[in-house]
């Protein structure tokens, strides 16, 4: 909704797009002589370096331009499995520059999983509510468990009633069909001041609906997603740091919080309320009731609400690695390798999305890729596609995964399986979920982390073994979790090496 100037004229609130670092250097009210001098010296170093990180960027292109080979890397795996997430821990390698450039942007997507996260659980709560468990056997036992709402779920309501509002804001925001170029007034400008009004009848297909009285009740079926063609993040960034970041009519330099049209104002008014939702310990029992964790969802950033509702929050590293955005189309990432004994090859690494009505645009892929990173959550044993809520995922990994392997253009390409989740698996045995209460065929095997594990790898190993037609590829393997950045750097560096070297092999250069 857009809410009214805050009394100053729309020339002062103008906004000069400064970059994250200048914007924190917002002067204060009232400033002495020697404040403002020692604040312009600020501003010229961080101008400094800001232009420093521009020039990095630049180098990182220019880099990319020099080639020697070409090796193109595939990522498949069902929706949700850690595609794009393995994709930003390479560019996080490749590309760090450009990556914390892109950090602000993803404001957008973490503001709008943390409020689709507050959303579920109102609707979780919900006396009519219907939402879904996180798995399949839950289901039966949800209809069994407390009915009627917890105490306070109006209050609740009323109190979060903005966010239910920002969610179709952000959802119609990030996810409609828009022009690539911002709005001349600037990315900020024009970024967050959409209307209700303004919105009624354009709401995407991929966002959610017009929120019911009792929360959205289709905040978790209803992913936003945002078709690659589509340059969302130049939209939401802020700008491409301001050569000039000073206000022309103040002399100051302004953030977003300044902007009172900006996301961050109702999600700062709805922040004790949102804290006293997710401490409310009958609040966390029905969840527990209903079968609805979270934590295997976009639910992290429920335990950070102070940090992200923060005015001036900027998003950390691991903050942007988990952002969940759901990918429509092909996203292709090309990196150099600057160091080492591959220095000099141009690589490319192309995500898709993997929801099943994405995975048509794989196939075209299959006739000129080096190698397959194929991610199977192996956590996600007792849950069920988003997609077809018949389908158990680990089930439907197994079968994507046989018809990888099983597939005869890419006999001679190199697959690597990467085990993922492995952390979310870990802490889900360790809650008692047992794996032979989904899969009959593990019996009474330990339902420990290095059995089950173990047993995953097998299962896939055995099929790729089965189904191979080439017997002489070999399956490398890896558990992961791929929000881990330490760890994942040291299995891309493995996984780089090896595809590199069976490229070289293949073209008989080693
Ligand atoms: N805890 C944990 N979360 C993970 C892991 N890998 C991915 N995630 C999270 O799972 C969610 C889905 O990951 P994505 O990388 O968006 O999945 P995707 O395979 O690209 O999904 P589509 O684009 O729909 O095909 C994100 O919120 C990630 O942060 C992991 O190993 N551990
Ligand atoms: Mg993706």
């Amino acid at each position: 909704m857009a809410r009214p100037r805050n009394g100053r004229g729309e020339g002062s609130r103008r906004r000069s797009l400064s970059d994250p670092l200048s914007a924190a250097l917002l002067p204060p009210p009232n400033e002495t002589f020697e404040q403002k001098e020692e604040r312009l010296r600020i501003e010229v170093e961080a101008k400094r370096v800001s232009d420093g990180i521009d020039e990095m960027i630049k180098q990182e292109r220019a880099d990319m331009k020099k080639t020697k080979a070409d090796v193109s890397v595939l990522l498949l795996g069902q929706s949700e499995s850690g595609k794009s997430t393995t994709l930003k821990q390479f560019q996080l390698l490749h590309a760090p520059s450009t990556f914390h450039a892109e950090r602000i942007a993803w404001r957008a997507v973490i503001y709008l999983n943390l409020v689709k996260s507050v959303t579920r659980i109102l609707n979780a709560l919900s006396p009519d509510g219907d939402e879904e468990a996180d798995d399949n056997a839950s289901i039966a036992v949800s209809s069994e468990a407390g009915h009627g709402a917890v105490p306070n779920y109006e209050r609740y309501r009323q109190r979060l009633q903005p966010l239910i509002e920002l969610e179709a804001r952000l959802s119609h925001l990030l996810s409609s069909p828009d022009e690539d170029e911002p709005t001349q007034l600037g990315p900020l400008n024009g970024a967050w001041s959409q209307t209700n009004e303004q919105m009624n009848g354009h709401v995407g297909p991929n966002s959610v609906s017009s929120p019911s009285k009792h929360g959205n009740a289709h905040s978790r079926r209803t992913e936003v997603a945002v078709h690659t063609s589509k340059n969302w993040k130049k939209a939401f960034s802020l700008g491409n740091k301001a050569k000039n970041p000073m206000s022309p009519h103040t002399g100051e330099i302004q953030g977003w919080w300044e902007d009172p049209d900006d996301p961050v104002h109702d999600l700062h008014a709805c922040a004790p309320a949102m804290l006293d939702l997710w401490r409310d310990p009958h609040v966390r029992k029905r969840l527990e009731e209903k079968k609805i964790r979270l934590q295997e969802s976009a639910g992290f950033y429920l335990d950070e609400i102070p940090r992200i509702t923060a005015k001036k929050y900027i998003p950390t590293d691991p903050d942007v690695l988990k952002a969940r955005l759901k990918t429509l189309g092909v996203v292709e990432y090309p990196f150099l390798v600057t160091g080492g004994a591959n220095k000099g090859v141009k690589w490319k690494i192309y995500d898709v999305g993997g929801a099943r009505n994405q995975r048509h645009a794989w196939v075209p892929y299959f006739t000129d890729v080096t190698a397959i990173i194929f991610l199977a959550p192996i956590s996600a044993f007792d849950q069920v596609l988003e997609e077809d809520r018949r389908v158990n995922r680990l089930e439907d990994s197994l079968l994507l995964w046989k018809y990888v392997v099983s597939s005869k253009l890419l006999s001679d390409v190199s697959i690597v399986l990467f085990l993922n989740k492995c952390d979310l698996l870990r802490s889900k045995l360790g809650a008692g979920v047992r794996l032979a209460d989904h899969m009959i065929s593990y019996g009474d095997r330990p339902n420990d982390y290095e059995s089950v594990s173990k047993y995953m790898k097998n299962k896939f190993g055995v099929i790729h073994q089965q189904f191979t037609p080439n017997k002489e590829r070999e399956l490398y393997c890896h558990y992961t979790s791929v929000t881990d950045t330490r760890r994942t750097a040291t299995i891309i560096g493995d996984v780089r090496d090896i595809i590199i070297k069976q490229h070289l092999k293949d073209f008989k250069l080693v």
